[in-house]
């Protein structure tokens, strides 16, 4: 395995945060949920939309998940944070794993209110993971379906795979 930082992405629900602190516990490297380094910082995230609107979260979004891209190990970026260009460009010098998950799978985990951008639930998930699809899967060097598989397995087979990339 070499030793660049792993990036998980994709959209809500998918199980970045879930799979991706597996994932790290299993190849012995230092996990971050960018979201959860964000709210300890900055407070809960319904609050900084609430306060903010959706330009100023991902303003220090912006900010957050570069330095922790910059730090290593393993990375669970928000959803959304692929949106910025420049976190696009230093994802270019990780390895991206992009999760997906199916609408009727996502449905049963979304059961929360601490997603600000669902404000019509699944509906609203369906739009913004159709937008940014594309931009996922441009940016991905490996694609993992999460719809149908424990997260345990899914972490074990990621880091099985993960510990195959060349140096
Ligand atoms: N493979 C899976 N099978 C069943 N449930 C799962 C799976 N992966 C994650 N979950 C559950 O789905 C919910 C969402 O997972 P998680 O928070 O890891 O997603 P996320 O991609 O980090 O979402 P967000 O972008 O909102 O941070 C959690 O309750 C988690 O326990
Ligand atoms: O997909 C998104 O835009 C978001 C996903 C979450 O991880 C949080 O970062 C926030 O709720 C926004
Ligand atoms: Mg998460």
């Amino acid at each position: 395995m070499n030793d660049r930082t792993i990036a998980l992405i994709g959209p809500m629900g998918a199980g970045k945060t879930s799979v991706g602190r597996r994932v790290a516990k299993r190849l012995g490297r230092r996990f971050v949920d960018t979201d959860a380094a964000i709210a300890v910082e900055h407070g809960p995230i319904p609050e900084l939309f609430a306060s903010l609107g959706e330009p100023g979260f991902r303003g220090i979004e912006r900010e957050v998940v570069q330095r922790e891209l910059r730090a290593g190990g393993v990375v669970s970026l928000g959803g959304g944070a692929v949106l910025d260009a420049s976190t696009r460009a230093a994802l270019a010098d990780c390895t991206v794993v992009l999760l997906t998950v199916s609408d009727a799978a996502v449905a049963q985990r979304l059961a929360s209110d601490r997603r600000p951008l669902l404000t019509d639930g699944i509906d609203s998930w369906r739009r913004i993971a159709a937008e940014r699809e594309p931009v996922y899967r441009a940016l991905a060097d490996v694609v993992v379906d999460t719809s149908r598989l424990p997260m345990t397995r899914i972490a074990e087979e990621l880091a099985v795979q993960l510990q195959e990339e060349p140096a």
